[in-house]
């Protein structure tokens, strides 16, 4: 049988931060007609991301943070996200472990696996595996705030679950991993999520 896709090239396009790829490629549709498709493919890893959560007050523990492509965007450019990383070498699980010690100061216990999830699948690479995790006064170790050597500089913010996703339905908290994490928890306690 004949492949349904078809690679005939790729080609870097830029080779920084992240890698810009051009792929070409052919496309066999079912009515067996085969189309040229042009793809680019942005990529800078896979990630890790961790929603902290405290169950004796139902607080979350949030960063606040600056992201270009936000501002490029034209919108406020400091958002509200829970921790996450770039893997760098790590496997997912040890990735959101580290991001939420280097970014909150705690130290996560009950790490749980939610999901893996493509947020821009279209064009970027990136796969982000999503955690759930418990903090309170017993997993605080520093003040976090991420590391100023890389150009981070992260405002901790604990707030309410109910107010975090009340903020989602304002367009307050715009980050697709942190609008998942937060709606994963509310299902979860509502006996809908595993
Ligand atoms: N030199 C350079 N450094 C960069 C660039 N972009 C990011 N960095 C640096 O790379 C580090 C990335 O920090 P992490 O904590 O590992 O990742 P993240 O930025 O939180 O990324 C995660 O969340 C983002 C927002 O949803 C996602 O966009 C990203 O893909 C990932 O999941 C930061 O120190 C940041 O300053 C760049 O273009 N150039
Ligand atoms: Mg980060």
């Amino acid at each position: 049988m004949e492949e349904k896709i078809t690679l005939i090239k790729t080609e870097v396009l830029s080779a920084s931060w992240g890698k810009l790829t051009r792929a070409t490629l052919d496309y066999r549709r079912e009515d067996g007609s085969v189309q040229r498709l042009v793809r680019e493919n942005y990529d800078h890893g896979n990630a890790a991301a961790l929603l902290l959560f405290n169950g004796d007050t139902r607080h979350v523990l949030l960063v606040r943070q600056y992201r270009y492509p936000v501002q490029a965007n034209g919108d406020p450019a400091f958002l509200l996200e829970v921790c996450a990383g770039l893997l760098d070498g790590d496997d997912p699980l040890a990735c959101a472990r580290r991001e939420a010690l280097e970014e909150t100061g705690h130290a996560p216990e009950d790490v749980a696996f939610v999901c893996d999830a493509y947020m821009s699948p279209g064009s970027v690479q990136e796969k982000v595996s999503l955690f759930l995790g418990r903090y309170g006064a017993d997993t605080y170790r520093t003040a976090g705030g991420g590391l100023a050597e890389e150009g981070e500089e992260l405002e901790v913010v604990e707030l309410p679950l109910e107010e975090a996703l009340a903020m989602v339905h304002r367009g307050e908290i715009t980050d697709g991993k942190t609008i998942i994490l937060l709606q994963h928890l509310a299902l979860k306690l509502a006996g809908l999520a595993q």
